[in-house]
Order: C-alpha cells, then structure tokens, then sequence
C-alpha cells in the first residue's frame, strides 16, 4: 500500500508572462519512484522544481495553485523555504559537490539544520548517508579528500548522500545521469531502486528505457500539460492517450 506524500493541485507555473506549466494536478506517493517524461521544454524540470520550491531563485518565475507536502501547503508564509529543501531534497543533471572534502560536503546540512549535537552524532550521519548512498567503501579511507576530486559518478553518489544526511523525505532527481557513463548510470538506478523503499522519489529523465527500468509509475508532460499518469509498465505497453503513444513509439521528441 501506497501513501501519498506529495499533491499538486492546479498548479501553473510563469517565466514573467509566459506559461511553463498549465493546470497540472498529480499525486505523488511514498515508496516508489515517479518518473517525469516527456519532449525537451515541456516542463519537466520546471514543475519538478515547483516541488521544493526551487524556483523561488529564478528571477521572474511565479508557482500558482496548491502544492501539499503531507497535506501542509508548502507556499504558505509559515513555511521556510531552506527546511522545506531538507525534507525534499534534490540532485542535479551535472554533480555539484561544494569545493570542499567528502567529509565536510556531508556535514554541512545537518549542521545548520542542528542534526549533529556532537562530532561523534556527525561521524555516525556522514557514515550512515555515505553508506546508503553506496559509497562508503570507496570513500572511507580518504574522507578528508576534496569532493570534486573522485569520479563523476561518485561525486553524483556523493550528492545523494549529501541529501539524504539531512533526513529527507522525497528526494527529486533533475536527469541525474545524464553526465554519467553507463556503468556509473548503472550504480545510480541500482541505487534509486534501494532508496525508493525509504523515501518519495521523483526522476526527471530523457531516457525512456530509464523511465521502465527505475520507476512505478510515469508521468507524461507535453507543452505544459500533464497528458497522462498512471503505471509506468501501463504507460509504456497500454498509454491512453494518442500524444504518449506517439513519444513513447519514438514520433517526436
Ligand atoms: N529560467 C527560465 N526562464 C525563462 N524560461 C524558462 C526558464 N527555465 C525554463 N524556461 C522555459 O520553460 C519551458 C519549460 O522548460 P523546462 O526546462 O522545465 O523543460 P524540460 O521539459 O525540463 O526540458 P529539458 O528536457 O530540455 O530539460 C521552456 O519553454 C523553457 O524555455
């Protein structure tokens, strides 16, 4: 049984006059990986940002409609913004460690979200996020090594674990392999399938054989619009609508 984490209700989503997103309304639930698909500037990325609220750092860009986070309205005035990114964490297309060691590219959330009372509690998160991200073995003897200097894919796995360190509970994936070779692409979606049992996970992806092989279930943009939601293995065997079938069968796109 799955629950719902996050809701969107009509949101549409504005750079200055012009609209990105229309209308869109989805459910996204808990254990279990969503996948956004769709044509390059449909929205993906646009309405996945509407998610924590990245977008309130683009000049210009206006979210209306109702987004719930647990049935708490993540644009209310009470909500702050830099906690709300530590309960949905996100990981980017090209990885983005601070210029900083492994060890200090962990421990900088839960530090200022005050997670760690002491170094040891702090030992015992860096370990545990570098752990879950499958890294630790890697990584362990050279802590103190700078982030920037391990593998594209490691450093990806490193910006995955800098999310879960502060304990998130959805975590949003902007195409996070496309910079990666296929075997590192491999490790990730290894990766997200483990971390789907404990979180939400939402994957914007290009790659459609990458939609079937991580995610439960599949959401299909097109100029703004969400055309259609449901299973992913219904979506690429059965789509309802005309316009999936025409992408998912390669017409356009
Ligand atoms: N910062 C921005 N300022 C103005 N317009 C933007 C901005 N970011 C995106 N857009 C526009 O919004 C629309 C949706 O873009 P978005 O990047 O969300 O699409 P996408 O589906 O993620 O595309 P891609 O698959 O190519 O990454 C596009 O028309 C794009 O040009």
């Amino acid at each position: 049984m799955t629950e719902t984490k996050l809701t969107a209700r009509n949101v549409d989503v504005f750079y200055g006059p012009k609209k990105a997103i229309d209308n869109v309304s989805i459910d996204i639930d808990n254990g279990i990986v969503t996948a956004f698909i769709g044509p390059s500037g449909c929205g993906k990325s646009t309405f996945l940002r509407s998610l924590n609220r990245m977008n309130d750092t683009i000049a210009g860009a206006r979210v209306t409609g109702e987004i719930l986070l647990d049935g708490e309205d993540i644009y209310a005035p009470t909500m702050d913004p830099v906690a709300l990114r530590a309960r949905v964490g996100m990981v980017f297309q090209k990885p983005n460690p601070f210029p900083k060691s492994i060890y200090e590219n962990i421990a900088y959330g839960p530090r200022i979200h005050g997670l760690a009372g002491n170094k040891a509690d702090l030992d015992v998160i860096i370990e545990q996020s570098l752990t879950k991200a499958g890294l630790w073995d890697e990584v362990k003897d050279r802590l103190m090594d700078a982030g920037t200097a391990l593998s594209g894919g490691q450093q990806q796995r490193l910006c995955i674990a800098r999310a879960i360190a502060v304990s998130p509970e959805v975590i949003l994936m902007d195409e996070p392999c496309s910079a990666l070779d296929p075997i590192a692409t491999a490790k990730i979606e290894e990766l997200i399938d483990e971390l789907k049992e404990n979180y939400a996970i939402v994957i914007v992806t290009h790659s459609m054989q990458q939609a079937a092989r991580v995610s439960q279930r599949t959401a299909f943009f097109h100029l703004g619009n969400l055309v259609e939601y449901g299973e992913t293995s219904e979506i690429f065997t059965n789509p309802r609508e005309e316009k999936t079938k025409d992408y998912i069968t390669g017409r356009y796109g």
